[in-house]
């Protein structure tokens, strides 16, 4: 019988010093208890999102250090765990130091080597290399060291035999993350070893974070590959945040031990620090410990589930508890409003409304209601005297060339627009949050962020855009759940979920008319979603081909009927190449310059989704579809 702790630990990126102590201390209580082994996460040491600070030669010395440490505390214990490894003299295929994203399994202060490896430590196989993810750019893989020594991989690639004592030893599969995720790569880990060495267990070691689905698809997938080879598999994965510049993180965990049939037996609790304890019996490959596994969760629970935690810990990590809001009455400052007030005390919660002469008595209304609700801070500051101002001083400015007056400057309604939201943004909100002591949110949904239906520098801005990776469609979802669910009253006004959305920044944008965005959401959010978050990411050219044979609906999961939003071709074409113009040309440019994005799903903006500043390009086969349909239909 064998006595495995998982240590489904909380990993502070760019902190090693902080993650060793945490991991002492997680193997002295493993000792006290009698364990046999302790398995930390993937990069338990340096972390994984660390930008560049991978070429850092003193960062790398002191992870492969505290390596060293670990090592010396492996006398009575097993102790496995990920960390950055790295190999004098040789560089990667860029010239840097070789590092290997590593896995190292310690035992009577020994590293054991996989039997056919030359290295004292597993390295990872498989690099991942897309949305957030570069393992590719700073470490060597097993494919390429078997490549440059000009053998096969499967000449390197064995498991770890570790002796317990008492007569007791398993051989072990080692896997770093993505060496289970093979569906697509021509080398499958997993089975390889299944097939060649049998081994009494798998250890999956995970730096991965969290997206919208992701436990379930992990569930099937390892369930399956697990089938195959038919050996029990403990797979551990880190808690925290960790983010790239441009994109935050959250890291669920949900470590998670599987039967030699493929099924979870035990799992931690999702987004919680654990220490967790099993027992396996090594003559029947079971796990005799008490199963505990996880109920999924539905959508919105999963959405509110991991922003809470991302905004806890990102205000954790930046040092920061005290929260500006600009609230409209409109549902996604309300929304986000809520939000802080599930994680923050009222007192250290500041709502601001700025109220033009373009704002309905019902929003202001609102607004204040929301605030009451919430119990917070609240203060009113008109946008009004200040848009009259800066009309003025615009209006009468004399424009010169040398000595001669040229011009003067015209403002049109729509450059007004944006003066209020730059106004509320960058003048009030940023003094009000310096003068709180504190930092205003950005409030954008992902609707918006696609078309760029916002204001540069004005809405646009902020710390962070907590739901910035959210459809309309779920911000509602999530207002009502915040409501039932987590407040258990109507804490977000039922008139902010009820009113159409709208900018109220002109005349032409006025509630009491049923005026609101441009943005129809219950089609759009959808049309959208399949320029980003498709894997095989649609152009026109697709949704057009799809109108045509009357499948768009179906293809894109939107239950709304295109004809009845566009009678005609030509104004479902009008539409379409609006959009498009703007996804793939001026929003682009504003997403650059865009607050990080909290992220949850397949694909969020930021880093996660690389884009350049290009020309909105159609394909060839579009344009013939639209001279098609439009000679036909009209
Ligand atoms: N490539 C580029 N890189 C950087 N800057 C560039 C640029 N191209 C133009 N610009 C600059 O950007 C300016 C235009 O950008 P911007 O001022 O953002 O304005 P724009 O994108 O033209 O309009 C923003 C739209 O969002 C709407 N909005 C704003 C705020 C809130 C809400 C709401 O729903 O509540 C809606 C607003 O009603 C308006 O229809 C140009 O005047 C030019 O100076
Ligand atoms: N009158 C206002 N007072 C305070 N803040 C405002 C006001 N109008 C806009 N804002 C700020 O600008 C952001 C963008 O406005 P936007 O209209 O997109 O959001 P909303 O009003 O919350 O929701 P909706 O789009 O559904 O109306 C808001 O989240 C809010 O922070
Ligand atoms: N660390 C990794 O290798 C992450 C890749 C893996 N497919 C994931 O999404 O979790």
């Amino acid at each position: 019988m064998l006595n495995i702790a998982l240590a489904q630990m909380n990993i502070h990126a760019g902190d090693p010093r902080y993650n060793v102590t945490v991991m002492k201390k997680n193997i002295a209580q493993a000792k006290e208890i009698g364990c046999d082994m302790i398995i930390f996460p993937e990069l338990a040491i340096p972390g994984y999102l660390i930008g560049d600070v991978w070429d850092q030669q003193d960062y790398i010395d002191e992870c492969v250090a505290f390596g060293e440490e670990l090592r010396q505390l492996s006398a009575d214990i097993t102790i496995v765990f990920g960390n950055v490894a790295c190999e004098s003299g040789r560089v990667n295929l860029d010239g840097h130091l070789r590092k290997y994203n590593a896995m190292f399994v310690a035992r009577n202060k020994e590293f054991l080597s996989p039997h056919a490896s030359p290295y004292p430590f597993y390295i990872k196989t498989l690099l991942p290399n897309y949305r957030e993810f570069s393992d590719s750019r700073y470490f060597t893989s097993l494919l390429e060291v078997a490549q440059e020594r000009h053998i096969f991989v499967e000449d390197l690639f064995s498991p770890i035999r570790v002796d317990f004592g008492n007569n007791r030893h398993l051989t072990i599969g080692p896997l770093i993350c993505e060496d289970s995720w093979d569906e697509n790569y021509p080398f499958k880990p997993m089975s390889f070893l299944g097939k060649q060495y049998s081994p009494d267990m798998f250890i999956n070691i995970s730096n991965s974070p969290f997206t919208l689905g992701k436990t379930q698809r992990r569930h099937r997938l390892f369930g399956q590959s697990i089938k195959k080879v038919h050996a029990p598999t403990l797979y551990v994965n880190c808690t925290g945040i960790q983010n790239n510049g441009k994109n935050i993180y959250t890291f669920d965990g949900s470590s998670c031990t599987y039967t030699k049939e493929g099924n979870p037996h035990f799992e931690c609790q999702p987004f919680e620090e654990e220490l967790a304890f099993v027992q396996y019996d090594e003559i029947s490959r079971t796990f005799t410990s008490p199963k505990k596994t996880n109920l999924p969760k539905k959508e919105t629970e999963e959405i509110y589930t991991s922003l809470r935690y991302g905004i806890t810990s990102f205000l954790s990590s930046i040092g920061v508890n005290k929260v500006v809001i600009g609230v409209s009455g409109g549902i996604d400052s309300a929304v986000n409003a809520a939000l802080y007030a599930a994680i923050l005390p009222p007192s250290q919660i500041m709502l601001v409304n700025m109220p033009s002469c373009y704002n309905s008595s019902i929003t202001k209304d609102l607004a204040k209601t929301l605030a009451d609700n919430i119990g917070c801070l609240y203060t009113v500051i008109p946008v009004q005297d200040s848009l009259e101002l800066t009309r003025k001083q615009i209006q009468t400015a004399e424009v010169y060339s040398g000595e001669k007056k040229v011009s003067h400057l015209e403002l049109t309604s729509f450059i007004e627009e944006n003066i209020q939201a730059r106004d509320r943004s960058s003048r009030i909100l940023a003094a009000v949050a310096a003068s709180f002591g504190g930092v205003f949110t950005c409030n954008a949904n992902k609707a918006e962020t696609a078309v760029g239906y916002a204001t540069l520098y004005g809405d646009h801005a902020g710390y962070l855009s907590a739901t910035a990776d959210l459809w309309k469609h779920q911000m509602y979802a999530l207002a009502v759940y915040l409501n039932q669910n987590v407040f258990h009253r109507d804490v977000i006004p039922k008139g902010s979920i009820d009113i159409v959305p709208s900018a109220e920044l002109s005349a032409s944008q006025d509630i009491a008319k049923g005026q609101g965005d441009p943005i129809i959401y219950p089609y759009h959010d959808y049309l959208f979603a399949s320029f980003v978050e498709n894997w095989h990411r649609v152009t026109p050219q697709s949704i057009l081909q799809w109108y045509i044979d009357g499948t768009l609906e179906e293809h894109i999961g939107c239950s709304i009927s295109v004809h009845t939003l566009f009678p005609t071709a030509k104004e479902f074409i009008d539409d379409l190449e609006r959009w498009w113009k703007l996804v793939s040309g001026f929003a682009v440019a504003k997403r650059i310059q865009s607050p990080p994005i909290l992220s949850i799903s397949r694909r969020s903006f930021g880093y996660d989704l690389r884009e350049a500043q290009l020309k909105p390009y159609y394909t060839t086969k579009y344009v013939s579809l639209k001279e098609q349909l439009l000679k036909t239909k009209v």
